[in-house]
């Protein structure tokens, strides 16, 4: 299978389990790669047959501003959610990074789900 990727997306949002962290929005990296069959583009060389990541990207990052949760695993999963529900990808893996939650290291989550356990 084809995919898109998009790296190191950085976007700001109000995220954490702790009263701190509710305050005030915090850095998060996104990586997201998607599952979609690339074969129409590749003939046609036409963005509309294509999965626009630059949209993608816009609608993650606008997602990622208005809304607020306490785990990386909840975004993860709501942003997996959206990106099925906008585009016709047959599968998204992400990686959402934290670069601020631990001293000496960066802490992570990453999730991949098909469109069928979606549903
Ligand atoms: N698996 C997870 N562990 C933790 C999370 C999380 O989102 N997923 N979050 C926190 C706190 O919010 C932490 O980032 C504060 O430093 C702790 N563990």
């Amino acid at each position: 299978m084809d995919k898109v990727l998009i790296e190191q997306l950085e976007v700001s949002t109000v995220i954490g389990v702790y009263e701190w962290e509710k305050q005030q929005p915090q850095p998060l990296i996104i990586d997201l790669a998607m599952d979609i069959d690339c074969t129409a583009a590749m003939q046609s060389d036409d963005l509309t047959d294509a999965l626009d990541y630059a949209k993608v990207a816009e609608l993650v990052t606008q997602y990622c501003n208005k809304e607020q949760f306490q785990l990386l695993e909840k975004l993860a999963g709501e942003l997996i959610r959206l990106i099925f529900t906008e585009f016709s990808v047959a599968a998204v893996k992400i990686k959402i990074r934290k670069p601020q939650a631990i001293e000496n290291g960066i802490a992570a989550v990453e999730c991949f789900r098909t469109r069928e356990q979606m549903n």
